[in-house]
């Protein structure tokens, strides 16, 4: 069988972490041909081409800093040219942009190819909740995987130990991802509940957010346990609505669920800038652009399309925790209401 080309669809903070143990393995394995195209979406650092940068100095200096890729990594600008031939497709952006890319690539991608969604995030559709997986599905026709779990981008670039979860449709898809992501530092679990996994994956950034204003107020190591749990009540609610019986309680002790819910509580993007929200009163976006440089957070966008979704079935009162969020981010809601919301939580009715 003929080695199957592997391209990155993105290399953000975790798209060039992730191209940093793909380029690797891709080496050791026969399965996989040893050149992986990096789409990027170009743009200027000091008079320079990003993509230039990167096939030069093996380092995306802006993403990720300090990390070297592997050579056997091409970056490419133009999504056309990088997904050509490309057998294997890895889709790790930003949720807001994964739409319009598909639409992009669509009529470009061969006979067989396959996916594997490391995006955390949600969409809405006309009959409510959409997931990303179900966007790239649609659009391109591909079986598509997900992977989610307590992964730091900088710390899996550190080669500290960590675990993940995969979820897959065809188990098959999910050993062949498994093979290509694995590492001695980055333990896969493949588990058939894929949705499940996709949605601890989004849902988590919104528990983050409101992590982040429990620090602000310097409320503690207590109250950000609450938080964690009335969350992870909310992440498994909101499953079981949307998912139905298909809904395995086992995927959320799996990396994607409890583990990711912990370190991005304490570790991540979303806690960090909710907490200088609470403590400077600039807005989001605001602080999205000075503290990430071009990073970009997907908790606060989550909870607004999360809130739609349960306005839609008229729900909005059983996720106080996630409306919570959504309203102090967009509606002007006082942040300290966080406290209010875990003192009236229904599950102490
Ligand atoms: N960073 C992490 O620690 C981490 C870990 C696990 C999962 N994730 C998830 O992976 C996904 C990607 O995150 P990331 O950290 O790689 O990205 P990031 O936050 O670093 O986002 C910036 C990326 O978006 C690109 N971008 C900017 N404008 C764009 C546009 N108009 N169209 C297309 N791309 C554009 C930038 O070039 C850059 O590559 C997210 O869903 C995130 O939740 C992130
Ligand atoms: O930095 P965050 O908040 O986007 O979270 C990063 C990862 O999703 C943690 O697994």
């Amino acid at each position: 069988m003929p080695a199957k080309k592997v391209c990155i669809v993105g290399s953000g903070n975790w798209g060039s972490a992730i191209a940093k143990i793909i380029g690797h393995n891709v080496r050791a394995s026969n399965r996989f041909d040893p050149v992986v195209n990096m789409w990027v979406y170009e743009e200027m650092i000091d008079g320079r081409k990003l993509t230039e940068i990167i096939n030069t100095e093996h380092e995306n200096v802006k993403y990720l800093p300090n990390h070297k890729l592997p050579a056997n990594v091409v970056a490419i600008p133009e999504l056309v040219d990088a997904v050509k031939g490309a057998k294997v497709l890895v889709f790790v952006v930003p949720h807001q942009f994964i739409a319009k890319l598909c639409d992009q690539m669509k009529n470009h991608l061969g006979e067989g190819t396959i996916g594997i969604s490391l995006i955390k995030g949600i969409s809405e559709g006309p009959d409510g909740l959409k997931l990303v997986s179900d966007i790239i599905r649609e659009k391109l026709e591909l079986d598509v995987s997900v992977l989610m779990g307590a992964n730091i981008a900088n710390e899996v670039a550190e080669e500290k130990f960590c675990e993940s979860t995969i979820g897959a449709r065809n188990e098959a898809n999910g050993q062949i991802f498994k093979e290509l992501l694995q590492t001695p530092n980055f333990r896969i679990t493949v588990v058939m509940d894929s949705d499940t996994v996709e949605l601890c994956g989004a849902l988590k950034n919104i528990v983050a957010v409101a992590a982040g204003f429990s620090d602000g107020f310097g409320l503690g190591d207590n109250t950000k346990a609450a938080v964690i749990r009335l969350g992870m009540m909310e992440m498994v609610a909101f499953a079981r609505l949307f998912l139905g019986e298909s809904v395995c309680s086992e995927t959320f002790l799996e990396s994607c669920g409890v583990a990711d819910l912990i370190t991005t509580c304490y570790g991540g993007r979303n806690r960090r800038v909710a907490e200088a929200f609470v403590k400077t009163s600039k807005s989001i976006t605001e602080l999205e652009a000075e503290m990430l440089n071009g990073q970009k957070l997907q908790g606060p966008q989550t909870s607004a399309d999360v809130y739609n979704v349960l306005q839609k079935k008229d729900m909005v009162n059983k996720f106080p925790l996630f409306a919570a969020v959504y309203q102090i981010c967009f509606e002007g809601r006082l942040a300290k209401e966080i406290i209010t919301c875990l003192q009236n939580h229904p599950e102490h009715m």
